[in-house]
């Protein structure tokens, strides 16, 4: 692999930005030193300074010295940020990546530009360890920019590149969906230590199961339902037990969830 030869900053180092920078320097795309993160108060930063990251408060000066640049504060956080760092910004050089849920690239091209290179980015935060579904997408950037982003997070997990206006639902999807597993594998190790198991027992035995799943649809490349069946004895307990959570709207609750998320994310930014 490739490693990027420029500097890439990302501003707004909470969960997302550092588990990106940790995720990239794992895969190795970067080396610590080509990535500088920046946050208010740096001194939640110093962990990683130890690790040889660059560390700044200085939006602007950091931007100026860097190649890609990754946005990654709160949606409502953004405005204040592209103010800081307009006058640091030059097209010619620069390219934006946006993790900010529903902000779209021409929100930010109008803040920095119009010449200004914007691809938005939707990971989820196992990026950290090489396992994002990261999904892309762009109003103007170049072929070129497109292709080195995307190169990117193919690094730290799987890449689809989308239409611009499924942002939101990608976001609600993958971004927050990391957490709708994660609940569904807590609650099923609650219902573990009902039956009989120690606490972190069940959970080793959850996490393991609900991996199998996720891995046998990767590698058979089937759906759900074919593996489900496989399950289900007649007159079984799976059968049993799947259709008492359907009754109490597994699915449906799911789905409910998803559909909320993504008008949620719409919804996080105000332009002014
Ligand atoms: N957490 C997640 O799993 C994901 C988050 N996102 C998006 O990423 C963005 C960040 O989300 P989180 O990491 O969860 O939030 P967070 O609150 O953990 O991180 C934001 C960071 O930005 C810093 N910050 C705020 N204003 C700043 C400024 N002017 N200069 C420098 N640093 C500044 C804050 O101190 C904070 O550390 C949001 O727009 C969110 O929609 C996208 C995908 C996944
Ligand atoms: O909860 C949030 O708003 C962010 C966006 C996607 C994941 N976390």
């Amino acid at each position: 692999m490739n490693q990027f030869k420029g500097s890439i900053a990302i501003l707004g180092s909470g969960n997302i930005g550092i588990s990106l920078a940790k995720g990239l320097v794992k895969a190795n795309y970067a080396q610590p030193r080509q990535i500088s993160l920046t946050r208010r108060n740096i001194s939640n930063l110093s962990s990683l300074a130890d690790q040889g990251f660059v560390v700044s408060a200085d939006n602007a000066a950091v931007v100026a010295g860097a190649d890609i640049i990754v946005l990654a504060v709160l949606p409502q956080q953004l405005n204040h940020l592209l103010d800081q760092i307009r006058p640091s910004v030059d097209p010619a050089k620069h390219v934006f990546i946006s993790v900010a849920s529903g902000v779209s690239c021409a929100d930010i091209s109008n803040k920095l530009g119009e010449q200004v290179q914007v691809v938005r980015a939707m990971p989820n935060t196992a990026i950290a360890i090489g396992q994002s579904m990261t999904c892309v997408a762009t109003d103007s950037a170049s072929k070129e920019n497109v292709e080195e982003v995307i190169r990117m997070f193919e690094t730290v997990g799987s890449v689809v590149k989308i239409n611009e206006d499924l942002m939101t639902s990608a976001t609600a999807l993958c971004a927050c969906g990391i957490a709708f597993f994660l609940r569904a594998i807590r609650a099923a190790s609650q219902g573990g230590v009902e039956i009989g198991f120690h606490a972190d027992e069940a959970l080793k035995m959850a996490v393991q199961t609900a991996k199998g799943a996720a891995d046998l649809l990767l590698q058979m490349q089937s759906h759900p339902e074919q593996e489900i069946d496989k399950v289900t004895s007649p007159k079984g307990c799976t059968i049993a037990g799947l259709n008492e959570m359907e009754h109490n709207g597994f699915s449906s609750s799911l789905i409910k969830g998803i559909k909320l998320s993504a008008i949620k994310a719409g919804a996080l930014y105000t332009k002014e």
